[in-house]
Order: structure tokens, then C-alpha cells, then sequence
């Protein structure tokens, strides 16, 4: 595997250049600081906070026209445009995003922010403390409620009092749902897709693997690796932890189909060569190791299984009745990480939802990422009230 830096990748990201201003490019990344230390759920403050994001279209002078998009574990802010400097991949919804998409940003204001915790840009375990030194390893636990009040903070410094739409799948659609739990009244409409109402033991289990992975490789230090110097953060651990997750991203009869037993190449697995699968899985490990920090990928991924909407609310049933937002509950048909009785109990739950949206795809967790079109007519639908093709089910605005 390639192991090509110690430091997070947004340990290198100029200095801040302040907040969106009218007349700004799409996509142009940019930065909230928080005035005053973020309260944490779990006790403490953390000071210093900042959140990079990005915008593509203009809020409208009556500032009605705003959409948050969330990213998920490994995403960013850069929801739409090309890989750019600072931009190591293309936009992960850009298919979605844009003149003439679903989310027409000749209309819509499209905020989108890198998550607290994470590591393209915003405050996480590799950004300094206000003393100079790294945050490493003691940064505090975070949860997604932490999450939510700051972005929240980011929507009051941009002037948002409410959103027009939340949206976000996976760790983006559990943020999406604490959006519209614990700030009702600024949340118009909701779609949330491949998340659950709570972390199950499966998904715990399978998180707590990939945390195992990255804190047995030597060079994790207690997290605190970020100037150990180039190429000796913990490369071989996060891989590792990648490697373990991205099964539970994708099906298995799609690996089945497309890589079955055969041997990668010229490789015989039974004289240490790879099988196509493996090298597969080597890919895609080498790829999050060039663009994540391992301590960000731990805060989050804590954060992930600590996410329980009902924790002080009276249980789950209790906290999803308090959403008043339109909302749309959709989950991927050969999603085994966050299965469809998840996405179904949610939309139960929830009083404005209707049964729950099946997104049809072979690819698994992944395809809410993949399944752009199908995507884009659920957001068609509570934008405009357009119906989905072949919907059955009736109309909620
Ligand atoms: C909201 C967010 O989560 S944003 C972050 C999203 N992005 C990521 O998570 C990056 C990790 N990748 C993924 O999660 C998924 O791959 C997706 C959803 C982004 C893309 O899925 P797909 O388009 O189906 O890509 P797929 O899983 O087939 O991977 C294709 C890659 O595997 C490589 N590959 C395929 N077979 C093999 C093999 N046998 N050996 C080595 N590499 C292989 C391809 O060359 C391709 O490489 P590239 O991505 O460098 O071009
Ligand atoms: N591929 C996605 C899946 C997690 O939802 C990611 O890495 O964020």
C-alpha cells in the first residue's frame, strides 16, 4: 500500500479565508470559526472551532431557498465539480447538483459542509489547539448532536433561519435526522437515506473492527502521529480498517459477479499472489490512505456508533415524533450495513413520512452514493411535489 503522509490531508489547507460572500464561485471552499467554545454532549467545550464548506447557487435576498447536504464518514464538503487542488476526488453527488439537477442550483442555495471531526478543513483531531499544538489523540469524543450545533452555528452565521431541504445518506442521514430532531422548527424538509434511527450491534461490531485495526498499528501512538513525520502515521491500520468497511459498502453478489474466486492478473493466490477481490480491497485501502487521516476516521466513526436519536428524548418513537419537516425515507434494496427494516422502522416513526422509498440497486450501502437518478427524483419530489416514476405511494406536501 502507499503510505505517502503522516499529517491529514487538512493539516495542510491554507489559512481561513472567512465566509461566503455574495458573488462567490460554486464550489469555492470556505470557512466558519465559531465565536466561543462548542458545548459537547458528552461533557466539555471545544474550543477554537471552525467548519469549511462550500456553496453552489445564491440565497435568495428572502433567504428562503437554502438546501444542507451531509456527506458520510469518508466524504467532504465538495458535493459537486471536478477534483481540484484541495479537492483529491470529483464531487460525490455531482450527478445531483447544478443547472438543470435535481438540486438546480440556478434556484436552490446549496450549502454543504466538511463534517466536525473530519479532516478537509474543519476542526478534527489533526487541526491545532488554540495553544499551537495538534489536537491528535486528545481530541474530545464527539457525537452527532455535537455535529449538528455546529453546523448549526455555520446556518446562523450565513443568516439560514430554515432550511428548504436536509439530505444526507449514511452518517449524512443520521446528521440529517438530528437536524430535523433537535431543530424542528428550521428544517422544511428532510430526506434521509441508507441511515437508522439508532446504531445497531451489527453495525457496531463491524465499526468496532475497523477501530481495533487502526489502534494496533504501531504508528497510531495513541492518535497522536501527526508530526512523527512523512509516512509514518498509521497507514497499514486505516487501510486495514478500510478494507473491512468497503465489504460492508458493497454487496455480495456484486462481488460475486465481478470478481468471483479468480486470481488477480498474473497472480496465483496460492503462491502469495492476490485474488482479484483482494486487490480490489488493496485499491480502495490505498486510495482513503493518500486522503483521510486515521484520528479523524476514528472520531467519526465513534461518533457513527454513538448515534442514538433517542438518547435523553424519551427513547427513538418519541424523538422521531417531534420532526416536523416534509420527509422522505428511502434505503438501498442490498444495503447489508444499514438494511431496509432500518430506513422502514424511520419512516414508521415519523409522522409526516410515508412508507419507506426503496432505491433499487445491485451495488449496496454504496448505491446511495451510486444511484444518483433515483436519488435526484426522491428530491425532485419534496422540492416540487413531482411524483416519482412509478411511485405508489402518495404525495406529501
Ligand atoms: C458521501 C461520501 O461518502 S463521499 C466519499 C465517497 N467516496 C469514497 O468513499 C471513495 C471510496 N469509494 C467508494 O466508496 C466507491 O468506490 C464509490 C461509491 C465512490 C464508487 O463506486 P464505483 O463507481 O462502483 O467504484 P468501484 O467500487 O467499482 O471502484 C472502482 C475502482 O476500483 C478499481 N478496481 C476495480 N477492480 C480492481 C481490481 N481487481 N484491482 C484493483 N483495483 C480495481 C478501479 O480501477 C477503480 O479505480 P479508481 O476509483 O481509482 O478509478
Ligand atoms: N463510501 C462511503 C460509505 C459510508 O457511508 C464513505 O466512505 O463515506
Amino acid at each position: 500500500m502507499t503510505a505517502t503522509r503522516a499529517t491529514a490531508p487538512g493539516a495542510a489547507l491554507p489559512p481561513a479565508t472567512g465566509a461566503w460572500r455574495e458573488g462567490d464561485p460554486p464550489g469555492r471552499r470556505r470557512w466558519h470559526h465559531r465565536e466561543g467554545p462548542l458545548p459537547l454532549e458528552g461533557g466539555g467545550r471545544l474550543p477554537g472551532v471552525r467548519l469549511a464548506y462550500e456553496t453552489w447557487g445564491r440565497l435568495a435576498p428572502d433567504r428562503s431557498n437554502a438546501v444542507l447536504v451531509l456527506h458520510a464518514l469518508t466524504g467532504d464538503s465538495h458535493v459537486a465539480g471536478p477534483a481540484a487542488p484541495g479537492h483529491p476526488t470529483p464531487g460525490w453527488w455531482d450527478g445531483l447538483v447544478g443547472p438543470g439537477r435535481a438540486l438546480d442550483t440556478d434556484r436552490w442555495f446549496v450549502v454543504a459542509p466538511n463534517v466536525l471531526g473530519g479532516c478537509q478543513g474543519s476542526t478534527g483531531p489533526a487541526a491545532p489547539r488554540p495553544d499551537g499544538r495538534r489536537w491528535g489523540g486528545a481530541f474530545p469524543r464527539l457525537t452527532q448532536r455535537d455535529q449538528v450545533r455546529a453546523e448549526a452555528g455555520l446556518a446562523d452565521a450565513l443568516g439560514i433561519d430554515r432550511w428548504a431541504l436536509v439530505l444526507g445518506g449514511s452518517m449524512g442521514g443520521m446528521r440529517a435526522l438530528e437536524w430535523a430532531v433537535s431543530h424542528p422548527g428550521r428544517v422544511d424538509a428532510l430526506l434521509l437515506l441508507a441511515c437508522p434511527a439508532a446504531a445497531s450491534a451489527d453495525q457496531i461490531a463491524w465499526t468496532s473492527a475497523q477501530l481495533h485495526a487502526i489502534r494496533a498499528d504501531p504508528h497510531w501512538r495513541g492518535g497522536d502521529y501527526h508530526d512523527a513525520g512523512p509516512g509514518r502515521g498509521p497507514h497499514a491500520g486505516l487501510g486495514a480498517a478500510r478494507r473491512i468497511a468497503h465489504v460492508t459498502y458493497r454487496a455480495a453478489a456484486e462481488l460475486e459477479a465481478r470478481f468471483g474466486n479468480r486470481p488477480q492478473g498474473g497472480e496465483d493466490p496460492r503462491h502469495g499472489g492476490r485474488y482479484q477481490v483482494e486487490s480490489y480491497l488493496d485499491h480502495q485501502a490505498a486510495k482513503l490512505v493518500r486522503r483521510f487521516d486515521a484520528a479523524s476516521y476514528v472520531v467519526l466513526a465513534e461518533a457513527m456508533n454513538a448515534h442514538d436519536v433517542g438518547r435523553g428524548r424519551g427513547g427513538v418513537a418519541a424523538a422521531l415524533r417531534r420532526v416536523r419537516a416534509r420527509t422522505l425515507v428511502a434505503g438501498v434494496d442490498s444495503d447489508r450495513l444499514f438494511p431496509l427494516a432500518q430506513q422502514g422502522g424511520l419512516a414508521a416513526g415519523i409522522p409526516s413520512a410515508d412508507d419507506v422509498r426503496v432505491i433499487a440497486s445491485p451495488y449496496g450501502h454504496d448505491g446511495f452514493l451510486l444511484e444518483t437518478e433515483q436519488i435526484a427524483a426522491l428530491v425532485g419530489e419534496l422540492l416540487h411535489g413531482a411524483r416519482v416514476p412509478d411511485d405508489r405511494h402518495r404525495l406529501l406536501s
